[in-house]
């Protein structure tokens, strides 16, 4: 089982620190370990050891070795750990590549955790998650994912899935007798089941996303509303420019804020408006496909010309999941402001703190009590989420026209589509596309 070449990389972040670790991995990590180390190395014991390599003394510090399959890896694991200096790091390191060891690839130490079956796909992207975790919430949605809670409710659908799938299979075998005396009636319920455990799952995964990547947000509104203005006061630094020209932005901003703990990103926009300026309307666009994959909507109007403004901005924002209205300036005169909207003022920082908590109130989701269970996601679990409901709603339609070959089909899919999010089904370009996000050392 374990005849996998032999990985060696620096474990820890680069630069100075107290202790810094180098890891082994594979057939020979305990004898170049051992060779490092200069004595044996019993197994889940801590050795302190003066590192050498031949003759050179490299620095002192622990060695460690995990026999396989009781590692991190599974497979016959050491770790130098010595002082965090990245030149006794790179000498330890050069070391284990004199001796036989290769440089690891990025998530290659979890991605072989994960060919040794000792955590499932979804679980190996939940300790990348964790590792760039920006905030205690997302760590702690991560280490949820990492401990399994997102796979286990993947693998209890895909089982009442195959539960499904078996029984259509064999009911095509009996095709001439008609489907309620082969059970279709059950069949069509635990359908009927699947599919709302897996509607509930997507929300979840979809909120998971939004944890792991933060909420994506986009400021809108028509020229010189104060979109800048508003971006620079909630990040707390002069970020965008601001003036009185209306159409001074053009580009898109990106700036990442953070609201009460929780990670936002935010992007500035071109205010919307008629332009037959180019630039101009080359950062509307921009503006477009910013709105096209937003979470949210911050919608910021002219709290004295707020009917135009709603007039200006509504088809633009008509796909957007979420929408938080605005009404800006209302430290001036002549401000109204409509139900619906908060007023603010980047100004003098009115209302912006009812604006945070409007913003992290969308972000933590309509069940801030039970974000408790959220776990990270990605994109690339949401679609799969999406892609099992798509076939299974096929499937119903076939099994409603009584074609249950065509109908197993569907079902085979549905499950597919649930193993390549736990890596059970593998597509073939998925591993790579997965653990070369990692860092090294991972
Ligand atoms: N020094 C060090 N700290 C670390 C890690 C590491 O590899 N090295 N980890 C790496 O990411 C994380 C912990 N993850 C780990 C997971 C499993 C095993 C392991 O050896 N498991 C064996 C033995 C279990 C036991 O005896 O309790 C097993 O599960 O069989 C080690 C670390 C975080 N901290
Ligand atoms: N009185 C007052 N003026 C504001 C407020 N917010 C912004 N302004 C002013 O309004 C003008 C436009 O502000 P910006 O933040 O540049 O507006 P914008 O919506 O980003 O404008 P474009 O880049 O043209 O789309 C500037 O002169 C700001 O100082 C506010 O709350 N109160």
């Amino acid at each position: 089982m374990h005849t996998r070449d032999t990985i060696a990389a620096i474990a820890t972040a680069a630069g100075s620190a107290g202790v810094g670790i180098v890891r082994l991995s594979g057939q020979h990590a305990r004898a170049i370990g051992e060779a490092i180390a200069g004595r044996a190395l019993t197994p889940r014991h801590a050795h302190h050891v003066r590192f050498r390599d031949g003759d050179t003394s490299i620095d002192d510090g622990l060695a460690v070795y995990f026999a396989a399959p009781a590692s991190y890896t599974g497979e016959d694991v050491v770790e130098l750990q010595a002082h965090g200096s990245p030149a006794v790091l790179s000498q330890l390191l050069d070391a284990c590549f004199s001796r036989g060891a290769r440089p690891a690839r990025p998530g290659e130490f979890t991605e072989r955790a994960f060919l040794e079956g000792r955590l499932d796909l979804a679980q190996a992207e939940a300790v990348a998650d964790l590792i760039a975790a920006s905030d205690v919430r997302a760590a702690r949605a991560a280490r949820r994912a990492l401990d399994g809670e997102f796979s286990q409710r993947v693998d209890a659908i895909a089982a009442a899935l195959l539960h499904v799938r078996v029984h259509c299979e064999a009911a095509i075998d009996f095709a001439d007798e008609p489907l309620d005396t082969l059970g279709g009636d059950d069949m069509r319920r635990r359908i009927e089941q699947i599919d709302i455990d897996l509607a509930a799952l997507l929300e979840a995964a979809e909120r998971g996303r939004q944890l792991r990547d933060g909420l994506h947000a986009v400021i809108v509104g028509p020229p010189n509303a104060g979109k800048s203005s508003l971006l620079n006061a909630l990040a707390g630094v002069e970020r965008a420019i601001v003036t009185d020209i209306a159409g001074t932005t053009r580009d898109v901003l990106h700036e990442t804020v953070r609201v009460e703990g929780v990670e936002l990103l935010l992007a500035d926009t071109a205010g919307l408006r008629d332009s037959t300026d180019a630039i101009e309307r080359e950062g509307m666009r921009r503006a477009h496909v910013e709105l096209a994959r937003a979470d949210l909507a911050i919608v910021v109007l002219d709290a004295r010309t707020i009917e135009a403004g709603v007039a200006a901005t509504r088809d633009a924002i008509a796909n957007v999941p979420a929408v938080l209205w605005l009404a800006n300036k209302c430290d001036l005169e002549d401000s109204n402001v409509p139900a619906g909207f908060v007023a603010v003022s980047a100004r003098t920082g009115a209302g912006l703190n009812e604006v945070r908590r409007r913003l992290h109130a969308l972000a933590v989701g309509p069940d801030a009590d039970t974000a408790q269970g959220a776990f990270t996601a990605r994109t690339r679990h949401v679609h799969a989420l999406m892609k099992a409901r798509e076939e299974l709603s096929l499937a119903r339609a076939q099994i409603a026209h009584e074609h249950l070959d065509l109908a197993a089909e569907q079902l085979r899919r549905a499950h597919d589509a649930l193993g390549e999010i736990t890596g059970r089904v593998r597509a073939d370009d998925l591993l790579g596309h997965v653990f070369s996000s990692f860092c090294i050392g991972k």
